[in-house]
């Protein structure tokens, strides 16, 4: 897409709830249209239970927005950042207005989700949608989106960093540092689960039949970062040390089949060997769909799944997510430049060959079928 003058920046993400009270009324925001009872909800809240109501990702949101702050400022562009949520305060609707009423016309957003699928791509633009219909802001205000952003050398980075330092921790701990039990360690890149219906309609386009390994743009977006991260931290990709991509958080019910296999599950395959690998002692978890240490890093990988590798025995370590990691932070001011009119960064840097993933949606991008929304940043249906 040509560059743009924008007059503010929307950091838009998931939100989550900030004591007791809020979990079931946020578990109702996030399901909304679904019907799910009450009781159900209190059935899935266990986790924020356990932390006190609160979820981590406001407060990392709120230290993302202020690095974001810095750096634009310390390269002397002059963007407001606001910060709103899907599903908690602050709120889209409520963003976009006071967005409006400082003055502002044109929006670019960046969201907390990098790959494409419903929730991290579509959800975000369709929630932009209904929000400017709702406020009476259609038409008055503009909002466009960065893009999908998973193979940005801003996002990659730390995980490089951080797979080769937990690499070198798990060597550590197998006492042999210099490599010779690498055939026991295994590093598993984890993301969100979503249905499989979900994953074959992300990222495509109507009408275009392209095909995508693992019959997803999704599940090839990751498979292309892992790939890059493992050349990066050993200099192969199929190199000494095994890799898997693993799945995690799925919900939903259980006839409805989602991304697999499960990490936990996997886990425990692994740690019995077979098939002529040997029993699995080591593990690097590494949070590759995640941008921070949310609630589905601390609780689903630094509980969950740490507790089943303490029970089968595997040393592990789990890689730290971007969060204000400098160059990540960088990262994302460099695709704000890409952008905007008065920019000075021209390339559009991407460490795998899927990207630079598309400014602008294709039309029907990531579809997951419940009927048509409002959407922004679509070909031919923006409003
Ligand atoms: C792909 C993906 C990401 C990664 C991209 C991104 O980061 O956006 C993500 C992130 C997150 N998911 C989060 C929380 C939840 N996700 C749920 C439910 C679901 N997620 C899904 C997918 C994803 N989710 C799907 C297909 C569902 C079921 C259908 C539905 O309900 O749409 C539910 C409902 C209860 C349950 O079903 O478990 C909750 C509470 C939080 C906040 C964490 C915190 O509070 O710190 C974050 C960052
Ligand atoms: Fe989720």
């Amino acid at each position: 897409m040509e560059p743009a003058e924008y007059d503010a920046i929307l950091l838009a993400s998931f939100g989550g709830p900030e004591g007791q009270d809020d979990v079931i009324p946020f578990l109702r925001n996030v399901t909304r249209g679904r019907g799910i009872p009450d009781e159900r909800l209190e059935e899935v809240s266990h986790h924020y239970r356990a932390f006190g109501g609160i979820s981590p990702i406001n407060a990392q949101n709120r230290a993302l927005k202020a690095a974001i702050e810095a750096e634009l400022d310390g390269r002397g562009i002059d963007l407001p950042v606001y910060w709103g949520n899907r599903n908690w305060d602050p709120y889209l609707p409520q963003t976009l207005q006071d967005i409006y009423d400082a003055g502002h016309r044109r929006v670019l957003m960046i969201t907390t989700s990098v790959y494409s699928c419903y929730s991290s791509c579509r959800q975000y633009r369709e929630d932009i949608g209904l929000a400017l219909t709702e406020t009476g802001l259609a038409g008055r205000l503009h909002v466009d989106k960065v893009r999908q952003y998973f193979d940005h050398p801003g996002f990659v980075a730390p995980f490089v960093e951080g797979t080769a330092a937990g690499l070198d921790q798990v060597r550590e701990a197998l006492g042999a540092p210099d490599g010779s039990r690498d055939s026991e360690i295994r590093v598993l890149f984890s993301t969100h689960s979503i249905p499989t219906r979900d994953a074959e309609a992300a990222g495509r386009s109507e009408g275009e039949p392209r095909h995508f390994e693992g019959d997803s743009a999704y599940v090839a977006q990751h498979l292309a970062n892992a790939r890059a991260v493992m050349a990066a931290v050993t200099g192969s990709a199929e190199g000494g040390v095994g890799w898997d991509l693993v799945y995690q958080s799925r919900s939903g019910a259980p006839h409805i089949p989602w991304l697999e296999p499960d990490i936990n599950d996997h886990l425990e395959a692994i740690a019995a060997g077979g098939d002529g690998a040997a029993p699995v002692k080591g593990a690097v978890i590494v949070p590759l769909g995640f941008v921070s240490d949310h609630m589905e890093v601390v609780w689903d990988l630094d509980t969950e799944a740490m507790d089943k590798c303490r029970e089968l025995g595997i040393a592990a370590v789990r890689v730290p997510t971007p969060g204000v990691h400098r160059e990540f932070v960088a990262g994302l001011v460099d695709l704000i430049r890409e952008r905007t009119a008065q920019g000075t960064v021209t390339d559009r840097p991407h460490v795998t060959e899927l990207g630079p993933w598309y400014d602008v949606c294709r039309p029907g991008c990531c579809q997951n079928f419940r009927g048509a929304k409002p959407v922004i940043a679509e070909e031919g249906v923006g409003i």
